[in-house]
């Protein structure tokens, strides 16, 4: 069945926190992502430009018109802008009685106020006891408190009383703030402490963490989940948002709630390209044989580059693609973390070029180089013999200078063949370049016909 969660938030016209950011958790999390928006803001990912509030009136019609129609399992409050809005959002949400998780925003990443001060006490004395959950990071919960948070002790102590004082089920002091490798944000329910963890990032995609962080734990409510298992999955959730934030703008970018669902789809989509390009390998393995090296081949295919961090997002074959009695044969199923050399190759051009995601290193044959000039394909000559002692003591450096030297020529556009002439006691290779593994494969067979 599809679960409602809404959220009752302001809006970021740079669409990085507020309900951009709820909505697309939602999605990610698979529930319906309903809203009812509060506030209007000319944000960008620096700044907060011009505020305007809806009337309280709206912002209660907006919550029961869905209420209405398609009913609500769990909700989010995020920017409320005023002591008004706040009002009613308690009172509205006290009456339809869905769990409600509290963020309690009350100043952008930028610096900018988002609730106005009077608002803070109304927040406290009237939307908390109203919440089954609050999400205050280490300044809302000082503000709610009036204690000083140094240390995950201080925060146990400030969850516990935001909860005797004002009622909250589940408090949740953010650790975001505090020092320490690792992000640890402690839970207050029922009588105990629990403690959630994720190693701490030094990123700059941080607007909007607190908005997806706390839709996160709502689309869990809607879903029927425990509160802490709620917590458990939003943490592993704002954890993988933050590492793929979205790098645009010129202040702190936004996090990525879609990176959750994008991930696991493209690596996915990955192996069945790569899997199809090796069906094409299989029907071709005789004339494919006569381009297999001494080293032999691979045959590699890396996610989407936005998502790309090291050879481990790259499928390829494990044990590479061998001549075998005359036959092309690949010797595994495709498998991330399968290549060295042509991932490495993959990721240096992936960097520079987004389309350059596949790759494969064959035989070096003059004649080959010949044909692929002869189809008119865009070729990069590197002499291994010119690369600096430094970067061949360098672990993996060698692929990346070996494309650098490429890419150079080209002017930072991946050519189709790279011709790498070998060194002394390193075979001379060509490494094949295309968007798709399949699109490599076909080259290849152009240029061996
Ligand atoms: C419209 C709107 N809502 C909420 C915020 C707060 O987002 P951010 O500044 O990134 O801080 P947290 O998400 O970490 O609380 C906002 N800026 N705009
Ligand atoms: C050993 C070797 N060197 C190559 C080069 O391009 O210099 S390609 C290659 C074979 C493929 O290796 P992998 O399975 O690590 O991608």
């Amino acid at each position: 069945m599809w679960r409602v969660a809404i959220t009752i938030a302001g809006l970021d016209s740079g669409g990085g926190a507020g309900i951009h950011a709820d909505v697309k958790t939602f999605a990610a999390m698979g529930v319906h992502g309903a809203t009812a928006l509060t506030c209007v803001t000319a944000q960008n990912t620096y700044e907060v430009r011009e505020v305007q509030c809806l009337s309280p009136a709206m912002v209660r019609a907006q919550i029961l018109a869905v209420w209405d129609d398609m009913g609500i399992d769990a909700g989010k409050t995020g920017m409320l802008g005023t002591g008004e809005i706040i009002e009613e959002v308690a009172a509205t949400v006290e009456k339809l009685g869905f769990p409600l998780v509290v963020d309690p925003v009350m100043v952008a990443k930028s610096g900018a106020p988002l609730i106005s001060d009077d608002a803070v006490d109304v927040l406290k004395k009237r939307l908390l006891p109203v919440a089954k959950v609050a999400t205050p990071n280490r300044p809302e919960a000082e503000r709610l408190t009036g204690m000083s948070i140094a240390s995950e002790r201080d925060a146990e102590r400030a969850a516990e009383y935001i909860h005797r004082e004002y009622g909250t089920e589940v408090v949740i002091v953010k650790g975001g703030h505090l020092p320490g490798g690792e992000a640890v944000d402690v839970v207050y329910y029922r009588g105990a402490v629990h403690k959630f963890s994720t190693p701490r990032l030094d990123s700059r995609a941080t607007h909007g963490t607190g908005c997806a962080y706390s839709a996160a734990i709502a689309a869990g409510l809607a879903k029927g989940l425990d509160p802490l298992e709620a917590v458990k999955t939003a943490k592993q959730f704002i954890y993988t948002a933050i590492k793929y934030g979205v790098a645009r703008g010129k202040g702190h970018w936004a996090v990525n709630p879609t990176a959750w669902v994008e991930i696991p789809a493209e690596r996915w989509r990955a192996v069945e390209e790569l899997e199809a390009a090796l069906k094409l390998v299989r029907r071709n393995a005789e004339r494919l044989a006569k381009a297999i090296p001494e080293v032999q081949s691979n045959l590699g295919y890396v996610i989407d580059p936005r998502y790309a961090r090291d050879t481990g997002d790259v499928a390829a074959v494990p044990g590479r693609i061998v001549n075998y009695m005359g036959e092309a044969r690949p010797s595994g199923p495709p498998t991330f973390g399968a290549s060295s050399h042509v991932a490495r190759k993959i990721l240096a051009l992936a960097s520079r070029d987004p389309r350059a995601r596949s790759a494969m290193n064959i035989r070096y044959d003059p004649e080959l180089v010949e044909r692929a000039k002869a189809l008119g394909f865009k070729i990069a000559v590197v002499d291994r013999r010119r690369e600096p002692e430094e970067v061949k003591k360098r672990e993996g450096g060698t692929m990346q200078w070996v494309v650098e030297e490429a890419l150079r020529q080209t002017g930072g556009v991946a050519p189709d063949l790279i011709v790498d002439l070998g060194d002394w006691g390193k075979e001379p290779q060509i490494t094949v370049v295309g968007k798709t593994p399949a699109e490599v494969v076909e080259k290849v067979l152009k240029i061996l016909s």
